[in-house]
């Protein structure tokens, strides 16, 4: 137990879902919604059931990723059904709201919190191995507070190898750690820059950053992902380049990725928690 006195926060699980992992960054823009949809997507060539809910309520790119719009429709029990495509049942709160851009990012704690517990349990998530949680990026009262009231199995954090960006994943690290929620892993994004002609690769942000860092905090790299055209170009026309480009060495590690995360959950050490202290 860290940071003071100890509150138990009771967090509901979700019926039919086994497992919520969450995708988050300590600062904006280094990938996390594009590893977020990806992972998405990989775990479900996996085998595995997956829903994908987009937290980041101050800039909510899943439906353009993922290429689900249009306005969700209500079960009859009242309950909102997510958007399918590519396999992943998608749910944001920019398909809630008419202009997520203007409105969302304005908003206080408190309404957050409650546009958040009706994305978890007011949409009909049905059965579903994994729910993928992209959440907003940083490490402040909203991104803690999600973390209390989500049952989480766990979470894996997005960084650039630049020193800055690890520096704000450490603060991530620092936030699931304090709520004992277990870290899947690092993902290194734009890790490198292959070149198309003669294959040679660049490490724009340095090298081996992530993994330093990620040793000296006791949590593994479970990715290194380049930047890559087609996987910007990819995510912008909502064909994520795990779906188009099932073959390509960019959709391999995000198949790698997917493999590890499925196989940390499974393990005991990280089954989902009930109760969280802080
Ligand atoms: N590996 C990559 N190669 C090329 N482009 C990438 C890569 N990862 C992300 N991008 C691009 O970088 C931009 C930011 O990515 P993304 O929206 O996933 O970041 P984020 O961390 O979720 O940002 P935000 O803080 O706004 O939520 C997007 O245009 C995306 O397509």
């Amino acid at each position: 137990m860290q940071g003071g006195p100890a509150r138990a926060v009771k967090s509901a699980a979700i019926p039919g879902i086994k497992h919520i992992v969450a995708v988050a960054s300590g600062k904006g823009g280094v990938g996390k919604s594009t590893t977020a949809v990806n992972l998405a997507v990989s775990l479900t060539k996996l085998g595995r059931k997956v829903g994908l809910l987009d937290a980041d309520i101050y800039g909510p790119s899943v439906p353009k990723m993922l290429g689900i719009s249009g306005k969700p429709s209500m079960n009859p029990e009242g309950k909102i059904t997510p958007l399918r495509n590519h396999g992943v049942y998608g749910m944001s709160i920019g398909l809630l709201i008419s202009n997520p851009e203007n409105s969302a990012i304005v908003w206080r704690g408190p309404m957050v919190m409650s546009a958040l517990q009706q994305l978890l349990y007011q949409v009909d998530w049905g059965e579903k191995d994994f729910l993928i949680v992209d959440m907003p990026p940083g490490t402040g009262d909203a991104q803690l507070t999600l973390t209390q009231r989500v049952p989480l199995s766990g979470a894996v954090i997005v960084s650039t190898p630049q020193d800055i960006a690890l520096m704000d994943a450490r603060r991530g690290v620092n936030m699931f750690q304090k709520v004992h929620v277990p870290i899947l892993g690092l993902v290194e994004n734009m890790s490198f820059f292959q070149c198309p002609n003669c294959q040679h690769r660049s490490h724009i942000f340095g090298t081996d950053g992530v993994q330093e860092a990620a040793k000296e905090i006791g949590v593994d790299v479970i990715g290194k992902v380049p930047i890559e055209i087609s996987i910007r170009k990819c995510s912008d026309e909502g064909t994520p380049v795990t779906a188009s480009e099932p073959d390509s060495s960019e959709a391999s590690e995000y198949l790698r990725i997917a493999k590890a995360v499925d196989q940390k959950v499974s393990e005991k050490k990280t089954a989902m928690p009930s109760v969280f202290m802080d």
